[in-house]
């Protein structure tokens, strides 16, 4: 079975072709920067790989150029897209609909729609690209693989608000955490690559890209993560706030801002971008910006620092331990000098980082702490799309018994 799938971040569309007879890697590829001036792909299939800048300001201008270049004469690997025989497709927010992943059909994407307003840099997203997919490769089995599912399993005390209870029998308000693709995928890693049952782990895993979450993993289950109702709470983001205190948004609405004005800052104009006066949402960006001097992309750095530690203390606390502490997604896996300063603030939990094997895997899979460390960090590069295509075909191997 020849597999699609198409994994849409808040700043990127990524995805692979995978024959999943033995899980080959047929193809796969990035388009990132969406919206900013200097976006790009790059794409790789077998010996055939490619790079280039694209216009692109949104998801479905991503989407039509990676139909393009799959199916390209010199730089794809599939003569036409009818060559796909199910195409599986990450979405953020499934609410508590889904604790699991799902064959698409009208009734999906309509519940879909209605969790739309809890992910807006997500959820709107992923539904174009399952309704351009329907559109290209019509009759083709489409599944839908959850960022919320390997979160279900979080307790009460972690997931319920301290907000009138009426709250959450009404509107379904609740923690729900997200990139549980990403948490299951690193979780089951570190498991093989430490030769442990991942049953005896306690693991905190920090998927720092442009969005990012940290969660804890008990013994295989998530029992705590920093997102919640939406991708909003939590740690400093490219262009999100994280945790703020709740009253600010009602100050703001005080002082003439809209509903949209203050969901538009704390979405899109806040976190290292914001804190920054605008430099970058990026953080390659942020981190050149500071080399040359900035200062207000020096303070957004320590602020990201500052509170990503705080978060993978507090969780060492909720497990009552901590065995593991994972770095994945395209900052942490990309940035020696993050890993470094998170680290240095966990010294009390007896985390010691090794500097060279820390520099030296960069971008790569493998241990980063001394022998003596009483925490192994890992730096493990995140594979949802993988986690999606096993699933996607589980699923439509079911449909057809
Ligand atoms: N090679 C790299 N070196 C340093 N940072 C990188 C690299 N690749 C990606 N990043 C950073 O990762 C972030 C994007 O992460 P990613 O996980 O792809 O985001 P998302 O899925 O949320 O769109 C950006 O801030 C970017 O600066
Ligand atoms: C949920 C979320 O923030 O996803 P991403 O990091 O891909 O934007
Ligand atoms: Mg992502």
């Amino acid at each position: 079975m020849r597999v699609l799938v198409i994994n849409s971040g808040s700043s990127s569309l990524k995805y692979q072709i995978l024959g999943m007879e033995d899980e080959t890697l047929l193809c796969k590829g990035i388009v990132e920067k969406i919206g900013l001036e200097d976006s790009k792909v790059e794409q790789k299939c077998g010996e055939k790989e490619i790079e280039k800048n694209v216009e692109v300001k949104d998801h479905e201008d991503a989407l039509k150029v990676v139909i393009d270049l799959i199916t390209d004469e010199n730089h794809g690997c599939l003569k036409s897209i009818k060559e796909i025989q199910a195409v599986g497709h990450r979405v953020v927010h499934g609410g508590e609909d889904f604790a699991s992943s799902v064959m698409i059909n009208n009734e999906v994407i309509k519940a879909l729609e209605d969790n739309s307003n809890l992910a807006p840099l997500h959820n709107p997203a992923n539904i174009t690209g399952i309704k351009a997919a329907e559109k290209l490769l019509p009759g083709v089995p489409q599944v839908a693989v959850f960022d919320t599912a390997f979160h279900q399993t979080m307790p009460e005390r972690a997931f319920m608000y301290p907000i009138p209870y009426e709250m959450y029998k009404k509107y379904k308000i609740r923690r729900y955490g997200f990139h549980g693709t990403s948490h299951r995928y690193v979780c089951k890693r570190a498991g093989e690559l430490l030769n442990k049952k991942k049953r005896d782990l306690k693991i905190v895993s920090a998927h720092i890209g442009n969005g990012a979450s940290i969660a804890a993993i008990d013994h295989a289950k998530v029992i705590d993560t920093s997102m919640g109702l939406t991708p909003l709470e939590g740690l400093v983001m490219g262009t999100r706030s994280g945790d703020i205190d709740p009253a600010i948004p009602l100050f703001l609405m005080r002082h003439g801002y809209s509903e949209h004005d203050v969901d538009e800052m704390l979405n899109k104009k806040s976190g290292v971008y914001g804190l920054s006066d605008y430099v970058s949402s990026d953080m390659r960006d942020i981190r050149k910006a500071r080399d040359e001097g900035n200062k207000l992309a020096a303070m957004a750095l320590d602020v990201y620092i500052y509170r990503m530690a705080k978060y993978i203390g507090s969780y060492a606390t909720a497990m009552k331990g901590i065995d593991v502490l994972i770095f994945t997604a395209g900052v942490a896996e990309n940035t020696a000098e993050i890993r470094k300063r998170v680290c240095e603030y966990l010294t009390v939990f007896g985390v010691e980082i090794d500097d060279f094997k820390n520099e030296e895997l960069n971008g790569s899979e493998g241990i980063i702490s001394t022998k003596d460390s009483k925490v192994t960090v890992m730096i493990i590069p995140t594979n949802e799309e993988l986690m999606i295509a096993r699933d996607t075909k589980k699923i439509v191997d079911e449909n057809n018994k």
